[in-house]
């Protein structure tokens, strides 16, 4: 099947190594983003995300790899392509509005070359996009914090980068804002059809915002995938950990399709290799344990968290295995309480003890 132009593959890093004097910071990271998509690299602090994001914008020289932009090389380990070449827009955490100049100056500061009328239309077109169509004459500081990254936004679009790097860009504001600009910052590039990678620490906003998250753990890419599948699929018993809540279920793999554990037997429903009589472990998020008042499995409430929609209960199994469980909150219990218990898992995915 042919792609559309849409659907081409805008952005290839393959197989790239980054580091200084030496030492890979890092390490044989490949990733692709297609035309209009929205990726993220989402891992903990000195994982590497910022090294991989200042790669690609041009400001560190590759040790080995290559990075590919619409069919061109802007990086190998020989080449390196000026950042102010690249077409790549940045926007960052401490967003840097130019103090002295207005909205529109600001927003207009990368469009010297263009002619002025389309300036004028550029940035017009933008402040709608932004919703802040009457602050064009107001300077940043008269801003709320949400208002100036949105305009930080906005001059990074302005000249139509190919590409928008996005370095925590929300890690400056409190939580009910960015809980709100990060779906409208998404809208916001749908609409420029800007493909746009975002480095954060924070999973729900790289499920938020991004089409394919890259979890990176030690300077690797461990998953690349849909939100979906890095939350339900995960490959690596790190990134099970580091995406949303979750236990490990101890089993005994008895043949191909099925494994013994504390809940009892589960089927596997993927080929895998493990051995007959392998001890494994199964992933059991919170939403794969429910409380059932008619199941036979019982196990102790030791803590409770209230979430408004539903409880999260930490529950104690017979087996003296703890889990995560979720029960609606009209099922309000009490700590010490036993409850009914059943696991609802579509698919296992299990790891090497
Ligand atoms: N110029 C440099 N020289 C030597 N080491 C560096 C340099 N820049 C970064 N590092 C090291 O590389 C590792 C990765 O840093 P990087 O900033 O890429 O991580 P990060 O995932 O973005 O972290 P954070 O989320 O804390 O910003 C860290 O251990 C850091 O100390």
């Amino acid at each position: 099947m042919n792609n559309t132009p849409a659907e081409l593959t805008q952005f290839a890093i393959n197989n790239i190594t980054v580091g200084h004097d030496g030492i890979a910071i890092v390490k044989d990271a490949s990733l692709t983003l297609n035309n209009g998509q929205i990726g993220s690299l989402l891992g903990p602090s000195g994982c590497g995300k910022s090294t991989l994001l200042r790669a690609l914008a041009g400001f560190e020289p590759l040790m080995s790899g290559d990075i590919v932009m619409d069919g061109n090389t802007y990086s190998t380990a020989s080449f390196t392509l000026a950042p102010e070449q690249r077409q790549i827009g940045m926007v960052f955490q401490d967003l840097a509005l130019f103090p002295h100049l207005t909205i529109e100056e600001n927003i207009a500061f990368g469009l010297h070359n263009w002619p002025k009328a389309k300036i004028e239309h550029r940035v017009d077109k933008l402040l709608a996009l932004v919703g802040l169509e009457d602050m064009k004459k107001r300077y940043p500081h008269s801003l709320s914090g949400g208002q100036q990254q949105r305009i930080a936004l906005a001059r990074a679009i302005a000249p139509k980068p190919k590409l928008l790097l996005l370095d925590e860009p929300f890690s400056g504001l409190d939580a009910a804002l960015r809980e709100a600009l990060v779906p409208e910052v998404r809208e916001i590039l749908l609409k420029e059809r800007i493909s746009a990678l975002l480095v954060t620490h924070d999973q729900m906003e790289a499920f938020a915002i991004a089409d394919k998250v890259a979890v990176m753990y030690g300077g690797q890419i461990q998953q690349y995938d849909v939100p979906h599948t890095i939350y339900h699929e995960p490959a690596t018993r790190f990134v099970a950990d580091f995406v949303g809540e979750g236990d490990f279920l101890s089993g005994i793999v008895l043949d191909n399709n099925r494994v013994q554990s504390s809940l009892g037997i589960l089927s596997i429903n993927k080929p895998h290799n493990f051995a007959v009589n392998q001890a494994v472990e199964i992933l059991v998020r919170p939403d794969d344990l429910l409380h059932d008042d008619d199941s036979d499995i019982l196990a102790t409430i030791i803590s409770k968290r209230f979430r408004g929609s539903h409880f999260l209960y930490r529950v104690k199994l017979e087996s003296q295995q703890e889990l995560y469980c979720f029960a609606s909150s009209h099922h309000n219990h009490a700590i010490g309480e036993d409850i009914g218990i059943k696991l609802d898992l579509d698919h296992l995915v299990i790891f090497e003890q």
